[in-house]
């Protein structure tokens, strides 16, 4: 990977808003995002930061009563905005593949396994061949391949299965499995091991890391935990109430956090903290993302603030890849 390469994916200044009886909500508010050719980006931050939202977005997959209300999303250079709901269809599964969150809902309950597989075979494989017969062979021989690919045993014999009569681990390698099946240039997994134990968590980050090395593809790791993190990506981003407020290459985050929100999420996790630190969760919510009053969203909670953060902060570039949204970085401390 090299950063002077086009990027695959760039988004800038994305805005996704909710209308709700109690008012618009900002869950995604001004948000750039940048992936190159190959690289693995990690976003982390806590529950309702905007990370879903984000990528659900840049899938154009989100619904009413959301909607994208401002940004680009460029995608090899294709503005994927402007696109027909048609032309959008081939890019997902093809060019660009999101696993989400549930496997469970994901999946659809009433097709098996193998439906669902070459469900996405038959609408975006243009190498499949032409004859009806040949077709059915040759996608089904993919299919087998792609449960292989994600560590399915007797993959033949498992088309046939239905998704309750699979594990949540062995669901979400499914999906994996499914997203994976046109070789997508990106794949967005959301959290793909939040629901599952420890062994099985890092069992399908292997695979996925493993699969991405294979095919040289790039990979958005939504997570919570920064500890995933630090072993699978590049760089990271991290995002709170609806904004991007650190990002930069993993190692230099992890070892000089900017942002104090940043340092907080590491203090919280003990195999990360600072040793001799002590180990301590972030106090106080994020705040409602309906009227929120111009100045630093994390100000409520955090120990470093001062006046002049009652103002709109703007994300500042630090060089050597860092950026940061932090008013106390330009004294030089923060
Ligand atoms: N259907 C909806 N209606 C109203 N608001 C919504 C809806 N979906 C999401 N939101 C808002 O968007 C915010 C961001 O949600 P999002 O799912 O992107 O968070 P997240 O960072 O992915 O959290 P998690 O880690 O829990 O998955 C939420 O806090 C919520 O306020
Ligand atoms: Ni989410």
């Amino acid at each position: 990977m090299t950063t002077t390469a086009t990027p695959l994916l760039q988004v800038q200044d994305l805005r996704t808003v909710f209308e709700t009886r109690a008012g618009r909500v900002f869950a995604v508010d001004g948000v750039d995002v940048t992936v190159h050719p190959g690289e693995c980006l990690g976003v982390v931050g806590e529950s309702g930061s905007g990370k879903s939202v984000t990528f659900s977005s840049v899938m154009r997959l989100v619904r009413a009563p959301g909607r994208i209300v401002n940004g680009s999303i460029s995608f090899e250079g294709r503005d994927l905005r402007g696109l027909s709901v048609h032309d959008m269809r081939r890019i997902r599964g093809r060019d660009i593949a999101m696993t989400m969150q549930d496997a469970l809902t994901a999946l659809n309950p009433a097709l098996t396994v193998g439906e669902q597989i070459l469900e996405v075979l038959y609408a975006h494989d243009e190498t499949l061949p032409k004859g009806r017969l040949a077709r059915q062979r040759a996608a089904r021989a993919k299919a087998v391949d792609m449960l292989e690919l994600v560590g399915i045993a007797s993959a033949g014999d498992r088309l046939k299965y239905y998704p309750h009569e699979f594990s949540g681990g062995m669901r979400q390698r499914i999906m994996i499995a499914i997203a994976l099946a046109c070789r997508p240039k990106l794949l967005i997994a959301d959290e793909p091991t939040t629901a599952l134990d420890v062994t099985i968590q890092a069992q399908v980050l292997e695979l996925i890391a493993d699969i991405r090395a294979r095919l040289g593809m790039s990979v958005v790791l939504i997570t919570h935990d920064l500890g995933v993190v630090s072993e699978y990506c590049d760089r990271v981003m991290v995002m709170y109430a609806g904004q991007v407020v650190e990002e930069g290459p993993t190692a230099s985050v992890i070892r000089e956090p900017l942002h104090p929100y940043t340092r907080g999420l590491l203090q919280s996790i003990p195999r990360l903290s600072l040793r001799g630190q002590k180990i301590s969760p972030i106090e106080g919510q994020v705040p409602d993302l309906i009227d929120l009053p111009p100045q630093c969203r994390f100000y409520s909670r955090c120990g470093e603030r001062i006046d002049a953060c009652r103002q709109r902060i703007d994300m500042r570039d630090l060089g050597e890849q860092r950026r940061a949204r932090c008013i106390r970085l330009s004294e030089g401390k923060a």
